[in-house]
């Protein structure tokens, strides 16, 4: 049985993992676990009143490895397929196939149950030889494919095909190797309408973030948004929302104000640390990652936050008043959560592979970065 979460006064005297091992905040293991954490950079997880830079009282500040903890559901033998998560990344075009096989791979080694591809047809072929895990729906289309007179037709059929599946997903990954087609972007601003009317989270990321920063209403008040901008694509966001410049300085009180301004979207600014803000709260994940920079990373990444935001949505429906996290925003949950496994994953791939580490040496190693945190054997089975 699933032990409950125990918090008393401001203090944490139990980490109660999902996996029911139970830790006291005393014991020399666990301090000493804490102590390796934050010394290579753990987490620092501000809680703060919008623009107060304060510490609300009788908060409790928990480390990213706690909110794995506590959000990743125990493997229990009455659970069905599904449960677990049902991802789509909406992505693959002719250029770009690597991207969404990353991210919506990335998403099953984590632990979803499933995980869709919506990708163009010429893409299809390809990333569904990359792996008979994936379930690969060639329904998107570019310009070049479709004459004007039958665009009205064919964003229909498209739409259509979407729909059948779309109240089974738990998460969208919207934008990695989508390209840039004008036509095909009109569609996909379709689905994310379709996605946000039906309460459906998503996580935007590579050409999506080209689509939302020049279509901000797509995004705007969707609280169940997340954004993952890299430096370029952050610094576009920041010129088009903040008409300014990207601020090194301040970086926390930026992003603050940036998810702010576009109605409470959470936004996860990727670089040394990843900054994590609702427009209300900031937090930070500086877990220790990995030097190299090979293309890819952001892909992992996003398909992790999908799983996570959709782990976390369980985690606060079921918990309810009971939850240990002072935090109730899935977004924001989600976002560190899926910081905090990519990051440290790169880091496992990287004492392994040193300089010739690549995007798939990562992704092998997400089962273990998870294991590392929330031990599989030890759950309630
Ligand atoms: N194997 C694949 O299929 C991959 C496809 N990708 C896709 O490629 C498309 C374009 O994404 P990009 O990330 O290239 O677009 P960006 O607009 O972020 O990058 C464009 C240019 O900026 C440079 N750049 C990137 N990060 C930088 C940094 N931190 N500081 C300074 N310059 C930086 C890059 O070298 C590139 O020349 C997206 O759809 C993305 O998902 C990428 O995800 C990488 C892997
Ligand atoms: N300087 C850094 N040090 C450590 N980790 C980093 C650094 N920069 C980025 N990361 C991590 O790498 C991951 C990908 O970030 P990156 O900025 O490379 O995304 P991206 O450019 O969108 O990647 P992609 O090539 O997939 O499009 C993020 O999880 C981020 O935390
Ligand atoms: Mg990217």
């Amino acid at each position: 049985m699933l032990m409950k979460h125990v918090i008393m006064n401001s203090q944490l005297p139990f980490l109660c993992c999902a996996n029911n091992c139970m830790l006291l905040a005393s014991s020399p293991l666990f301090r000493r676990q804490r102590f390796l954490i934050r010394s290579f950079g753990g987490s620092i997880d501000h809680c703060r009143n919008s623009g107060s830079g304060k510490m609300q009282s009788g908060q409790v500040l928990f480390d990213a490895e706690d909110i794995v903890r506590a959000i990743t559901p125990a493997l229990d033998q009455s659970r069905h397929k599904g449960q677990a998560g049902n991802i789509a990344v909406i992505g693959g075009c002719r250029e770009y196939t690597g991207a969404p096989y990353f991210a919506a791979i990335s998403a099953l080694k984590i632990g979803a149950d499933l995980s869709h591809v919506f990708c163009t047809k010429d893409a299809s072929p390809v990333i569904k030889s990359y792996s008979p895990e994936l379930i690969v729906h060639p329904v998107l289309e570019e310009s070049y494919n479709v004459r004007d007179e039958d665009k009205k037709i064919i964003t229909s059929k498209v739409l259509a095909e979407v729909d059948k599946w779309l109240e089974r997903f738990d998460c969208l990954v919207i934008g990695p190797g989508l390209g840039r087609d004008p036509f095909l972007l009109d569609c996909v601003s379709e689905i994310i309408r379709h996605a946000r009317q039906s309460n459906i989270p998503i996580v935007v990321d590579g050409d999506g973030l080209f689509l939302v920063t020049n279509h901000l209403e797509l995004v705007r008040g969707y609280d169940l948004a997340v954004l993952t901008p890299n430096v370029n694509e952050y610094k576009r966001l920041v010129q088009k929302v903040l008409n300014s410049e990207v601020n090194d300085k301040d970086a926390t009180q930026q992003v603050l104000f940036l998810a702010k301004q576009i109605g409470g979207v959470t936004i996860l600014k990727k670089g040394k640390s990843d900054i994590i803000s609702d427009g209300d709260t900031v937090k930070s994940v500086s877990i220790y990652g990995s030097p190299r920079r090979c293309g890819g990373q952001g892909d992992i990444l996003s398909g992790s936050v999908a799983v996570f935001l959709s782990w976390a949505r369980q985690y606060i429906e079921a918990s309810g008043q009971d939850s240990i996290l002072s935090c109730k925003n899935p977004a924001v949950l989600g976002s560190i959560g899926g910081s905090a496994i990519m990051r440290k994953a790169a880091s496992i791939a990287f004492s392994n592979k040193k300089r010739s580490t690549v995007t798939s040496d990562i992704i092998e190693s997400l089962g273990k970065s998870l294991e590392d945190i929330c031990p599989a054997g030890s759950s309630c089975l």
